[in-house]
């Protein structure tokens, strides 16, 4: 008699083959997901805030995945021009701060006077729509970055809490989550009426009437340029000069922001957001994170599983004082953070890459501020932009104590065509990284 192999026979009326059957199957999607999680390129982009990280991504999306929805286009429109507005409003005020002497202060140039009384009359926050803006986020940070009054700052400083999170939640200090919107709307009020319009004033002048204002003072008056000279003492959008020039088109209430707008233009990253990319065939997840110091203490939840880190230092910062703290120097915060994320562990044996960023500002900023001053161990040529890029790159080598290499690129974030080399360079050598290391090639 032969022998015969036995097959142990599912009894199919039982209803824990059913539940197994579900678990495998569960079992095999998370699988596939994890094995698809592998093969993908996880980059992180870190860096100080402002340093242009964001922007870096928008060119990632400009190059592959088409550009801004529109409505980003009209984000960005309302947030520009509030940023126009405020920015001129500010060098008028710290102007006179510095001692500055600006021909607008002076009431026999009538024309200068006039202008300057509409645009410090002028309250941006009327005419745009706080929440095409992007609502609580938008307006916490208007009112931290423009108010003249203290007490608003001071309340917002002070509330312990941070806005995060799409919907604008509020992460309480012991880490739980606040998402209600009574109490958040109540704050929002209380902050803005601080700072927010009567109405009256700001009817008095249509949008139109106040771009011709800003245009006039920036281009006719001495003293306002010789005020954003000195903006490396107080806290200016560093885009401010683009916005002046256009605008008259940011008045338009229907004009749709092109792509160097809204490459331009800066909201702060709160928290930190993914985006997914095909490129040659690979997957790649961009992890954008906000770099100012309360934001900082999120990176660490996404650490885990990274193929490279893309990190973003602004090389024009050399002589500016953090937003969020003004005793302390730009380049500094930024050498200090490259020092434990390049010599991190978990990052050693990965490919790190430095940008030097907003080269294009650097190059206008050495001529009037000497690196020297800042950094008293630079012994490059005064007002020589190679010098002191090679003193800066050289700098931030000499921190890595690792044995793999760091890739250098100097960079202007804000331009298309350049970053398109530079980014492809870039994911070139990922993919030909992460193909290495899977042994596929
Ligand atoms: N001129 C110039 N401006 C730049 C460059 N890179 C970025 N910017 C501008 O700098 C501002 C800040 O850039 P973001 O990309 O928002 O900076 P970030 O690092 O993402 O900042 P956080 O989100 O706060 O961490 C924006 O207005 C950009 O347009 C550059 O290379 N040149
Ligand atoms: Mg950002």
């Amino acid at each position: 008699m032969g022998c015969t192999a036995s097959t142990p026979v599912m009894d199919t009326t039982d209803t824990d083959y059913y539940e197994k059957q579900q678990n495998n199957e569960v079992e095999k999607m998370l699988l596939q997901h994890h094995q698809q999680d592998k093969n993908r390129v996880k980059m992180l982009l870190l860096g100080a805030g402002e340093s242009g990280k964001s922007t870096v991504l928008k060119q990632m999306r400009v190059l592959h995945k088409g550009g801004f929805t529109l409505q980003e286009r009209v984000q960005y429109g309302h947030i520009i021009w509030a940023d126009t507005v405020s920015s001129m409003q500010k060098l008028i005020i710290k102007g006179r701060e510095l001692g500055v002497r600006l021909d607008c202060d002076d009431a026999s140039n009538r024309e200068l006077f006039a202008e300057k009384q509409k645009v410090l009359d002028y309250k941006a926050l009327d005419d745009i729509d706080p929440l095409a803006a992007g609502g609580a986020n938008f307006l916490r940070d208007y009112v931290l970055k423009y108010t003249q009054d203290d007490r608003a700052r001071h309340k917002i400083m002070n509330s312990g809490n941070e806005p995060n999170g799409a919907n604008g939640g509020w992460e309480n200090p012991d880490g739980s989550r606040y998402e209600g919107n009574e109490s958040e709307d109540e704050m929002m009020r209380g902050l803005l009426e601080d700072v927010a319009p009567t109405g009256e004033q700001s009817k008095k002048y249509t949008k139109t009437e106040i771009a011709a204002a800003i245009q006039k003072l920036w281009k006719d008056d001495s003293g306002v340029y010789a005020c954003f000279s000195k903006s490396n003492h107080f806290h200016l959008e560093g885009s401010a000069p683009y916005f002046f020039e256009k605008a008259h088109l940011f008045a338009q209430d229907d004009y749709v922001c092109t792509d160097e707008d809204i490459l331009k233009g800066r909201i702060k990253t709160v928290g930190i957001t993914e985006t997914n990319f095909n490129i040659d065939n690979t997957k790649f997840k961009i992890l954008d994170a906000g770099g100012q110091r309360s934001e900082r203490k999120k990176w660490i939840h996404c650490f885990d599983d990274i193929t490279c880190v893309v990190f973003v230092a602004a090389v024009s910062e050399y002589d500016e004082t953090l937003m969020e703290d003004d005793r302390f120097n730009r380049m500094h915060e930024s050498i200090m953070l490259f020092d434990s994320l390049c010599n991190y562990k978990k990052f050693l044996n990965k490919p790190f890459i430095l940008f030097l960023n907003k080269v294009d500002l650097m190059k206008d900023k050495v001529r009037r501020s000497p690196v020297r001053k800042y950094f008293p161990d630079y012994n490059g040529k005064t007002n020589d932009v190679e010098d002191a890029l090679k003193y800066f790159e050289n700098l931030f080598l000499s921190i890595n104590r690792s044995n793999r290499p760091i890739y250098v690129h100097r960079t202007c974030a804000t331009d298309t065509q350049s970053m398109k080399f530079v980014l492809t360079a870039v994911t070139d050598m990922v993919i030909q990284e992460s193909l290495k290391k899977s042994g596929l090639f």
